[in-house]
């Protein structure tokens, strides 16, 4: 028994939830109750003799180290918090209270184990982050680096990565991925967990000591990492769309070892994960709004509305840089009989080549637009001739002649008038510009061949 503390007082202090410490001057525990072994992790007479300050976490030893000076020079503190490494390396929030014995020459304390609320303290205070972040988050990306700032803040995280399925082809892709250790070192092994995780439709976490129960492949390239892994499927409603993954602790040699991720910590990410999944799926279905009321729905080109802007934007940049654009009205000929020959679904095909041809003979820069049943129009940005123009128009005379298969083993051959206007030289606004195009396609209309053969 430690002949600082009498039999009788040894045998309640020991039974109390909270620590007894005392520390000499120099600043060596002399004493510790039982409880201190449940707290910091080392026997008793372990800790007897120990440095205090060697147990504190680095980053809160300057002001511990100011705190029991203060308390030495007579000001007992009864709300003292700090953090402590404990003997397997994870970290306890202490809460002291403490007064100097001038008498004993020591320091009295005792030491409450506050790690539970603190922990749930900050886990409230990132749940209201991050579903406050969910909503008010305008881009996708913003959010994904604000959810890994957040969940960081709680758990060990040396790489993030949301990663998301491509619906039309399944492929998966890196929506985002920040990588603490360097390069993007960890991304085939990221992506093998998303496809774990997506396969079995449940969260997996993967730890050195846990391998074992992995499938083959990924045994083989995870084992030499010892890294700890956690992979949160992001379900919406309709479909899973990806996974959230996280790792932390080693990638390469010298790596810190890492302690796995406990149950806490997959419910934790779990609700991030819906809170992203819920933006996600907010944010593509504004997207695909978005594109729908800007673009035709069967040809998938811009629309009359975004035309609008796009040759506005073309007139305002050539006003200012002194330069030219070119504009081409295109109509086809005779596309009625399409319809009434072969059908709708038969002209709908037409359409969607016709938009394919127009679009090939055009540089990415250049702007293709259905504006009306068989009526298209592209405006031509740094046309430096009007000689260019020109000969972009035979090009796409060119295109429309080639044959096009319209299904039922039927092959059409079409064609087009096109008439061309020139900013500056045929007129300075949109209207006069689509007027005067307008015009020129239907000065060659009379002379066009019959649509169909
Ligand atoms: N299949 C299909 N047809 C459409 C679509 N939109 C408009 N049309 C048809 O396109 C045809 C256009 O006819 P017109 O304007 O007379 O054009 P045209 O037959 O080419 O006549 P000209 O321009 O004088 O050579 C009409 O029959 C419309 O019904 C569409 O989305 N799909």
């Amino acid at each position: 028994m430690n002949p600082l503390v009498s039999a009788p007082v040894a045998s309640f202090t020991d039974l109390l939830l909270d620590a007894v410490c005392m520390v000499d001057v120099n600043g060596r525990f002399v004493f510790v109750s039982a409880a201190c072994e449940r707290i910091f992790g080392y026997r008793q007479d372990e800790m007897v003799g120990m440095a205090m300050i060697d147990l504190v976490a680095p980053a809160d030893r300057e002001r511990t180290l100011a705190a029991a000076r203060s308390i030495m020079d007579g000001q007992p503190n009864s709300r003292f918090e700090n953090r402590y490494v404990r003997k397997d390396g994870s970290i306890v929030h202490i809460m002291w209270s403490a007064r100097w014995s001038e008498a004993d020459q020591l320091r009295i304390a005792v030491a409450r184990d506050i790690t539970a609320s603190k922990r749930a303290e900050a886990m409230q205070a990132a749940l209201y982050a991050i579903s406050e972040a969910a909503h008010a988050t305008e881009d996708l990306p913003a959010l994904y680096q604000r959810m890994h700032q957040i969940v960081g803040g709680l758990l060990p995280v040396q790489s993030f990565a949301v990663v998301l399925r491509d619906a039309p082809d399944d492929v998966l892709y890196f929506a985002y991925h920040a990588n603490a250790s360097g390069p993007e070192s960890d991304a085939r092994l990221a992506v093998l967990l998303c496809e774990e995780a997506l396969r079995r439709n449940m969260p997996l976490r993967v730890a050195p000591d846990t391998m074992s129960t992995l499938s083959p492949a990924l045994l083989v390239a995870a084992a030499p990492e010892q890294a700890c892994w956690m992979s949160v499927p992001l379900c919406t409603p309709q479909a899973t769309i990806g996974a959230l993954v996280l790792r932390d602790g080693a990638m390469f040699e010298g790596g810190a070892a890492c302690q796995g991720y406990t149950d806490q910590d997959q419910e934790l990410l779990l609700f991030v994960s819906t809170q992203i999944a819920t933006a996600i799926q907010r944010k593509q279905l504004e997207s695909r709004l978005h594109f729908m009321a800007q673009h035709d729905d069967l040809t998938r080109l811009p629309n009359r509305s975004l035309f609008h802007d796009r040759l506005a934007t073309a007139i305002a940049r050539a006003q200012r840089q002194q330069g030219r654009v070119a504009l081409l009205f295109i109509d086809l000929n005779k596309f009625k009989l399409v319809n009434d020959l072969y059908g709708h679904s038969a002209g709908d095909r037409l359409l969607q080549a016709v938009a394919r041809s127009i679009s090939s003979c055009v540089r990415e820069a250049d702007t293709v637009a259905r504006i009306g049943g068989d009526e298209f129009v592209v405006v031509l940005e740094h046309v430096a001739r009007p000689e260019s123009a020109a000969l972009v128009k035979e090009k796409i005379h060119l295109a429309l002649a080639a044959p096009v298969h319209v299904g039922e083993g039927r092959t059409l051959h079409t064609s087009a008038s096109i008439g061309i206007a020139h900013y500056p030289d045929h007129g300075a606004d949109m209207t006069q510009l689509l007027r005067y195009a307008d015009q020129a396609m239907y000065a060659t209309k009379h002379q066009a061949p019959d649509a169909v053969a």
